[in-house]
């Protein structure tokens, strides 16, 4: 297997994973998929992102995908309102957008205001335009093994991790935390690649030791720096999706200095997991305009 050049083999320290790099790959990779099915379908793949409230987060976040939206030659449509919009006023956008047959993906970002009950919102949203993978329908085929859209950011740990290690057949991946939109995705995930997984919690007992078992280690709990160094297994991967603002900027779930001296691989933050959490949903809006139009395209998550 050839190393690609978004890992980086350092010496006597962890190769890094840098995830803007790998997103950059990938996203031409779907560019390049994306043109040609616009050439046969004629339209080009179509985002609709919807905002709600202004959190500032939020709003970076939103910027970040518009544009890679249309760097990667789709449309990006962008619905902002205000935080006071009732769930009626937003379920019924997420019916004008699932009845545009030109909208191929929605993404409905959260948090959502407080007044919404945001599993409600969700389910409103076609499964076929489920980019996301957060409907029951999209979970319930992830289960079955059965095809359909997979979680953004999960789906880019798998990704980076087979770039990475190659087959994860028999490996031991912990995922530490067990989010609706992570921690349970990624365990059924690496399950798929035949890993053998334990999803720990917060309320796991002894968990560095669970950890240092890991020949992969996600790290997914949204607490700073949690993950010290001997936790993890000499050479394991160590894939973290904390996205922590602090006083001293953004950082991540693990303590990345002390551990990129122990790890095999290591994602940093920012530029590891996040990035790539974007390429996912592009990839996903490509795969669901080939599915809505009945075209066939080569997944550019595989191989
Ligand atoms: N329906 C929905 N789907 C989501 O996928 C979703 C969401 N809601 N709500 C918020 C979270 C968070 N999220 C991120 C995406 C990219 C970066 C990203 O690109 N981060 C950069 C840094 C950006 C910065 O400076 O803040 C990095 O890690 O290098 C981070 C976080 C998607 N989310």
């Amino acid at each position: 297997m050839t190393t690609p050049d978004f890992i980086r083999h350092r010496e006597g320290l962890a190769s890094l994973i840098d995830g803007k790099l790998a997103s950059a790959a990938l996203d031409s990779a779907v560019a390049a998929q994306s043109a040609a099915l616009a050439a046969r379908i004629g339209r080009k793949p179509c985002l609709a992102v919807v905002l709600v409230g202004d959190d500032p987060a939020s709003h970076v976040y939103v910027r970040n995908k518009v544009r890679r939206t249309e760097a990667a030659g789709m449309i990006s449509q962008e619905f902002r309102r205000p935080d006071d919009l009732g769930e009626a006023e937003l379920i019924a956008l997420v019916e004008t957008l699932n009845a545009d047959p030109a909208v191929d993906g929605i993404l409905v970002q959260m948090p959502l205001p407080a007044h919404m009950d945001a599993r409600r919102v969700v389910e409103a949203i076609d499964p076929a335009k489920d980019v996301d993978g957060l409907t029951a329908t999209s979970a319930g085929r992830l289960v079955l093994g059965a095809d359909g859209l997979r979680p953004c950011t999960p789906s880019g740990c798998v990704w980076l991790a087979r770039q990475a290690l190659g087959d994860l057949s028999g490996l031991h991946t912990v995922v530490i935390g067990r989010s609706i939109l992570v921690g349970k995705p990624a365990a059924l995930l690496f399950l798929e690649q035949d890993c053998t997984v334990t999803l720990a919690h917060s309320r796991t007992r002894d968990l560095p030791e669970v950890c240092r078992s890991a020949d992969i280690l996600v790290a997914a709990v949204g607490r700073p720096e949690m993950v010290k160094a001997d936790w993890i297994k000499p050479g394991a991967c160590v894939l973290d999706v904390g996205i922590n603002r602090t006083d001293a900027g953004l950082v991540g779930d693990v303590a990345f200095g002390p551990s990129e001296k122990i790890a095999g691989h290591i994602t940093p933050v920012p530029g590891g997991i996040g990035p790539m959490t974007i390429a996912v949903l592009l990839a996903n809006t490509l795969k669901a305009a080939a599915a809505r139009t009945g075209e066939k395209i080569t997944d550019p998550l595989r191989g």
